[in-house]
């Protein structure tokens, strides 16, 4: 649980079992690297409500697997809770849910990937009369400068992957910049 005074980022796609809760993961175990997760609520949501209830998507699980099984860490588990095993051996218990009114009013920060997200996101804004989020796009945190992390639902294994190395890149700025 964050602690009072703390910071927040709610990560933000279409359908919150893909991009999102990859960006998620990654932050999570950036931030409890830097010893500063108990600094930060940390969360994500979707603009859809296309999948609400979903688990993340078995590729984004194949894809941090890959990439955490080596590191030993269980990138998806959120301290404190049951996880569930997936036949992937990630252990989630990330649900899909849309972004609601009071996320806009309590997270500092909403970060999103493309610019269908952005324009969801200050549509809904617009109808906050309390909204203290900051709305970004996550790339524009990139040193590489990609703007936009592109939806991989119609992908493959190599989209995934490119969402991944997209979100460590932007996570890591981001985490500096807010520590
Ligand atoms: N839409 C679009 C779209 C356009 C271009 C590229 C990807 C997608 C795409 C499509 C999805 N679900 C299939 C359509 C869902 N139905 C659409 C009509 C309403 C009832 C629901 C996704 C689901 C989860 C996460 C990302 C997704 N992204």
């Amino acid at each position: 649980m964050a602690a009072a005074g703390g910071k927040s980022v709610l990560f933000v796609c279409l359908g919150n079992i893909c991009r999102s809760p990859i960006a998620e993961a990654v932050f999570r175990k950036m931030a409890t690297e830097s010893g500063a997760v108990d600094q930060w609520r940390i969360d994500s949501a979707a603009t859809s409500t296309y999948e609400i209830g979903n688990p993340p998507d078995h590729r984004g699980a194949a894809c941090m697997k890959k990439h955490h099984a080596r590191a030993g860490a269980r990138a998806w588990a959120r301290p404190g809770t049951l996880a569930y095993g997936t036949k992937h051996g990630i252990e989630t218990d990330h649900r899909a849910r849309q972004v609601t009114k009071e996320d806009f009013a309590t997270f500092e920060y909403i970060l999103c990937m493309d610019e269908s997200n952005l324009r969801d996101l200050k549509k809904k804004a617009n109808g906050v009369n309390n909204c203290k989020a900051k709305i970004e796009l996550l790339g524009s945190y990139d040193p590489e400068k990609q703007l936009h992390i592109q939806d991989p639902y119609y992908g493959n294994e190599q989209d995934f992957e490119k969402v991944y190395e997209q979100c460590v890149r932007c996570c890591r700025v981001f985490l500096e910049r807010n520590s």
